[in-house]
């Protein structure tokens, strides 16, 4: 059974890699969604792969390193393209919830990354 739990954030970047005539070489913004699977037997009991609750909890202290920054200023995301993002988001929450198996970042409705376990 797998799980998927949406969060949102909002955060400016640049990307520094690109041709200098790419519009996202400038520094902009994006309204980030950011999804996270988590992948395990139901418990009998519970009904549950795992609480929303605890994902939610697990994942607060990552969300707000994200949330209303600058991301090229965050310590590993230096070149904060979306496919580093999902990356360093896995690397940050995995620890703490062992299950997750995949995380989608969305820069918008119809562009994203997933990185998979
Ligand atoms: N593989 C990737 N390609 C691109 C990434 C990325 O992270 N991975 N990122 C960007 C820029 O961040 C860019 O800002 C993308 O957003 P946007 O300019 O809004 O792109 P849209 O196609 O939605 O723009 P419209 O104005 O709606 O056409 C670029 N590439
Ligand atoms: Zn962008």
């Amino acid at each position: 059974m797998t799980i998927t739990q949406g969060f949102t954030f909002e955060a400016a970047h640049h990307l520094p890699h690109v041709p200098e005539t790419h519009r996202c070489r400038r520094l902009h913004g994006h309204s980030y969604r950011v999804e996270l699977t988590l992948s395990g037997e139901v418990d009998p009991h519970t009904g549950f792969v795992i609480d929303f609750f605890d994902v939610e909890a697990a994942f607060a202290p990552v969300l707000a390193r994200l949330d209303h920054h600058l991301l090229n200023e965050v310590e590993g995301l230096q070149n904060p393209t979306a496919e580093n993002i999902a990356l360093w988001i896995f690397r940050k929450v995995s620890p703490d919830l062992p299950r997750l198996t995949a995380v989608k970042v969305f820069e918008t409705p119809m562009c994203w990354a997933e990185f998979q376990a």
